[in-house]
């Protein structure tokens, strides 16, 4: 079931088009990511979904209601943590999180939600005592103390050493397994990758392919290499007609083709009795499929 609903989504600042055209749907309990480089559109558009922007046209429904017209019940629902949310330096951990709560109908407990977050210890801290990774976590918690549907997280994890980046991706995974649907804006593949159901890759405005992490991977590189040193010399014309053969000055062999190429190669070389010594096989990745599916930026 679709929790939100955006079509042909259009905005711009004065004379920068930020967005030119973007359509997604997101599903229920899912992580969907807004994957695209710095400058893609991706802010501005759950700025949008959020309703904290207004659009100058195309249509967007989140559980429903129109980030415009509905955005007080909006509010209730969704749970924003935006780009690099600075609190007053003095606020307290824990009276920062209670007057949030404060501001809704139905709030989650905050020391139940501290302790999710790891945060128990750090209850009494102010704001300006806790490092990056514990900042960050507090602002998913500010953004989910509403006990919202859906939580929209930008750049959560920008600036994040990689211990506290792989932390912070067992808290989101976490929202996801309570139930709350997740919007996460992100530029880094590897956090694509590792913590999304669904992507939308976004280049200069407009949505360029959406799928799993791996339908992006398969629709942009579908190539597959793989290379091996063979035990013995193989017959001339035993791999060519599969795949297409470099040989290195070393002995290695690789051969690279599309759809079955490695079954096949390795058929071929087992009905001559040669074995692939140090075999590797070459997996393309989200990057792959990013360089392949946007533009080169100018210089
Ligand atoms: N308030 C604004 N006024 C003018 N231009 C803006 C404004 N906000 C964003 N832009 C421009 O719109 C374009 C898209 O910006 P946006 O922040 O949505 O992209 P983004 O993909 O989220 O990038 P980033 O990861 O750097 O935040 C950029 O060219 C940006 O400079």
């Amino acid at each position: 079931m679709s929790v939100i609903q955006v079509e042909h989504l259009r905005k711009s600042y004065g004379g920068t088009v930020a967005v030119h055209d973007v359509s997604l749907e997101v599903h229920r309990g899912e992580i969907f990511g807004v994957l695209g480089r710095n400058g893609a559109g991706k802010t501005t558009t759950v700025e949008i979904i959020g309703g904290l922007r207004e659009a100058d046209s195309g249509t967007v429904r989140v559980l429903g209601l129109d980030p415009v017209r509905d955005r007080s019940r909006l509010r209730e629902v969704v749970g924003l943590q935006l780009q690099e949310s600075e609190l007053q330096p003095k606020l307290v951990v824990r009276e920062a999180l209670d007057l949030y709560a404060s501001f809704y109908p139905d709030p989650a407990d905050p020391a139940q939600l501290l302790d999710e977050l790891g945060l128990t210890d750090r209850a009494g801290a102010r704001f300006e005592q806790l490092s990056g990774g514990q900042k960050q976590r507090l602002s998913v918690a500010l953004a989910l103390v509403g006990n919202p549907q859906v939580a929209i997280l930008d750049e959560l994890t920008t600036g994040l050493d990689p211990h506290a980046r792989r932390e912070t991706w067992e808290v989101v995974e976490r929202i996801r397994d309570r139930g709350v649907t997740i919007v996460l804006v992100t530029h880094l593949m590897e956090e694509a990758e590792r913590l999304c159901d669904r992507i939308a890759l976004i280049d200069a405005g407009r949505v360029v392919a959406t799928g799993t992490p791996a339908e992006l991977v398969a629709r942009a590189t579908a190539e597959q290499v793989l290379r091996f040193r063979p035990s013995a010399p193989v017959p001339v014309g035993v791999l060519e007609s599969i795949a297409h053969i470099t040989h290195a000055d070393d002995g290695t062999v690789e051969a690279r083709g599309r759809d079955n190429v490695v079954q096949d190669v390795l058929v071929a070389l087992a009905q001559h009795g040669i074995r692939p010594e140090n075999l590797r096989l070459e997996q393309s990745s989200l990057e792959d499929a990013f360089v392949a599916l946007t533009t080169p930026v100018e210089v």
